[in-house]
């Protein structure tokens, strides 16, 4: 792999559907597969597919396609998933309850290590295996537990304060899901999660 390439976002976004679909064809025992195949899945075109993945390195085999196992390492390893990230969650209301349920340690190796909250209700309560913590706590925590990415699940009015603790404690990514947009150092890369307004701009799409 050419690890000095400085990889276009767009790359990047799509390394994870290839995973994931990868890892269904893994499920299932199927072992290789064709940018043919893969386009048609994912509603790809099969040149684009070869053209990212060649970027990486030749993987494919002409007339065979992609060894699946192999194409999963590799993919994992430019996304660097081939180690776990810790993951912590501020905000353990209904979205955040629900994100520390769904389970995506299992084959993404992100694992979320830690959640916190302001409320008095909430600290103490446990989801998902998950003590709630106090925000005192998470400094120390972030760093005790090398925890490099925090998911914001606080209300918009919160956000930027929380995102300030994040970094102040170390955090290296934001996934933010509060409806805001929040200001943090260049180093730190921030990410938006808003399905609320793709929802809405589907509207626009209706006959
Ligand atoms: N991106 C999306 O499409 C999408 C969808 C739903 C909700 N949201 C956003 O996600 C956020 C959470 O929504 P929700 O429905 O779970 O809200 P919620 O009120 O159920 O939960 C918010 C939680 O944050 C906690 N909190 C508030 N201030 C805090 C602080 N300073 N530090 C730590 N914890 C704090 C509260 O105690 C509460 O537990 C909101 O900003 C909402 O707008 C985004």
């Amino acid at each position: 792999m050419k690890s000095s390439l400085k990889i276009s976002e767009t790359v990047v976004r799509r390394l994870p559907i290839y995973l994931r679909y990868l890892n269904e064809l893994s499920m299932r025992n199927v072992q290789t597969v064709s940018s043919q195949e893969l386009g048609n899945r994912l509603d790809l075109n099969p040149a684009q597919i070869r053209k990212d993945l060649a970027y990486f390195g030749e993987f494919g085999k002409k007339g065979i396609g992609y060894d699946v196992s192999y194409l999963i390492e590799k993919i994992r390893q430019i996304l660097k998933l081939d180690q776990t990230i810790n993951v912590a969650l501020i905000g353990a209301g209904n979205l955040g309850v629900a994100l520390c349920n769904y389970n995506m340690y299992q084959k993404d190796n992100m694992k979320i290590q830690a959640v916190f909250d302001n409320h008095p209700d909430k600290i103490g309560q446990t989801i998902n295996h998950l003590t709630v913590l106090p925000l005192s706590q998470m400094h120390e925590k972030i760093r005790a537990e090398n925890i490099r990415v925090g998911i914001i699940t606080v209300p918009a009015s919160e956000a930027q304060n929380v995102a300030d603790q994040l970094v102040e404690a170390g955090i290296e990514g934001i996934l933010n899901f509060a409806p805001t947009i929040i200001k943090v150092p260049e180093h730190i890369r921030v990410h938006y999660a808003d399905f609320t307004a793709d929802l809405l701009s589907l509207a626009y799409y209706l006959e």
